[in-house]
């Protein structure tokens, strides 16, 4: 088989000042193609299959490597320096924190470094290591993210082999074999099984995370893969919350008298998730109550109202991506993960676009004309700004004053 190398391009090294290291590849991205991308093991040995995307974020890896909308995925990051601020046992974003229900893979330009600072629990290495995550570094990150660009999101398998043996022709066959995200519903493999309660407020300096005080209304969270920053702001802005499982019904939902209803982010294809999701959010929509959507919740809620959803040839993945907000005429620099969109053009009359990436114009936000219900493409709850990360949590309270509050139960 026709197989195109990308030189792995010599590792920066830490501790090691002569830049000197011997040649020899430990690991190796193999994609369905059959291109190999040589590089250095980090993390975990072993090796996983999934589709590589490229996040473009200068900060927050912890996060995003915790994130479960990016199960079945192999990040690779544009920032050519990780590790250097190490891990905490903080800055995780799904909510079972021992589990490593998230990216399968990373891939890094420069030697993982660090860590150096004073929340630093230890290293990245030994906690990709230690999650079954498995790494590669020294790859051309730039040649690889060109690629992607070029070519759209691959299937891959990563491979880390600390004898430098590999059996190229077995993982090439395993990265074709692999069926690819479009058409796999990923939210069982990290969504919640059972109903939890949720009282954890956002983090400050000195204190770390905080607990809600007195709440004003209940919300219900439908967890196809929620992230703790999301539950948080909720708490923030004074809403008791409860978390139900991707696959509760309607009338489950609807006993635990919410005065909102938030659809989570999460996983895979919209498409196949929306087979059992869509049905409960059109019973949920009539009733009027209250509801919003981030991301895959943003998906479905875009199915739900009649659109349809479609792959991206390469997402949009990082902390810097422009989407102008039609409600105010300004410009956001926000957080987004996502290989699918809801498809502009298949909206129904009875819904606004509210948000579109500057980007690429995809759809990246819907209010509905006829419900109290919006949602948003991005990550408030994780964007840089300019404005403040709750405003749209403040928004769905907005709406759940308008609709009269109860005491939550
Ligand atoms: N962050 C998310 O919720 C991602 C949504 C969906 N799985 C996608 O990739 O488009």
């Amino acid at each position: 088989m026709a197989s195109a190398t990308i030189s792995p391009f010599p590792a920066v090294t830490d501790g090691n000042p002569s830049g000197w290291r011997p040649r020899v590849a430990t690991g190796v991205l193999v994609l369905a193609s059959g291109a190999v991308i040589e590089g250095f093991g980090v993390g975990a040995a072993g090796s996983a299959v999934g589709e590589v995307c490229f996040n473009t974020a200068m900060t927050g890896y912890q996060e995003i490597l915790t994130d479960p909308s990016y199960a079945a995925q192999i990040i690779t990051f544009t920032f050519p320096h990780i590790g250097i601020v190490g891990i905490n046992g903080e800055d995780i974003e799904v909510v079972n924190a021992a589990a490593a229900t998230a990216a399968v893979g990373a891939v890094f330009r420069a030697d993982l470094s660090g860590p150096s600072n004073f929340r630093a629990h230890g290293a990245l290495d030994a906690w990709l290591k230690a999650r079954g995550v498995v790494g590669l570094a020294g790859v051309d990150t730039r040649a690889l993210t060109t690629l992607i660009r070029k070519a759209g999101m691959p299937n891959a398998v990563i491979a880390h082999s600390p004898d430098g043996v590999f059996d190229l022709d077995a993982l090439r066959a395993e990265a074709a074999r692999w069926p690819g995200i479009d058409g796999m519903d990923l939210v069982p493999q990290v969504g919640a099984t059972q109903r939890y309660g949720w009282d954890e407020t956002s983090w400050t300096l000195g204190r770390g995370y905080g607990k809600r005080g007195e709440t004003r209304f209940h919300v219900v969270a439908v967890d196809y893969g929620i992230k703790r920053n999301i539950l948080r702001l909720l708490n923030d802005c004074g809403c008791a919350v409860t978390v139900v499982p991707a696959t509760a019904s309607a009338e489950e939902i609807l006993a635990l008298r919410p005065d909102g209803i938030f659809l989570s982010n999460g996983p895979g294809d919209p498409a196949e998730t929306g087979r059992y999701a869509v049905p409960t959010i059109q019973a949920l929509l009539e009733t009027r109550i209250p509801l919003f959507g981030i991301c895959l919740g943003h998906q479905l809620l875009g199915l739900a109202v009649g659109g349809r959803t479609i792959k991206m040839p390469q997402g949009h993945h990082g902390a810097n991506h422009p989407v102008k907000d039609f409600t105010t005429d300004k410009v956001e620099i926000v957080s987004m993960n996502h290989g699918f969109a809801v498809d502009r053009d298949s909206l129904p009359p009875t819904v606004i676009e509210t948000h579109v990436s500057l980007f690429d114009g995809s759809n990246c936000g819907v209010a509905l004309t006829d419900r109290p219900a919006f949602s948003v493409q991005y990550h408030p709850e994780a964007s840089p700004g300019p404005r403040d990360s709750h405003y749209l949590f403040r928004r769905f309270v907005g709406l759940m004053e308008a609709a009269g509050s109860r005491t939550p139960a």
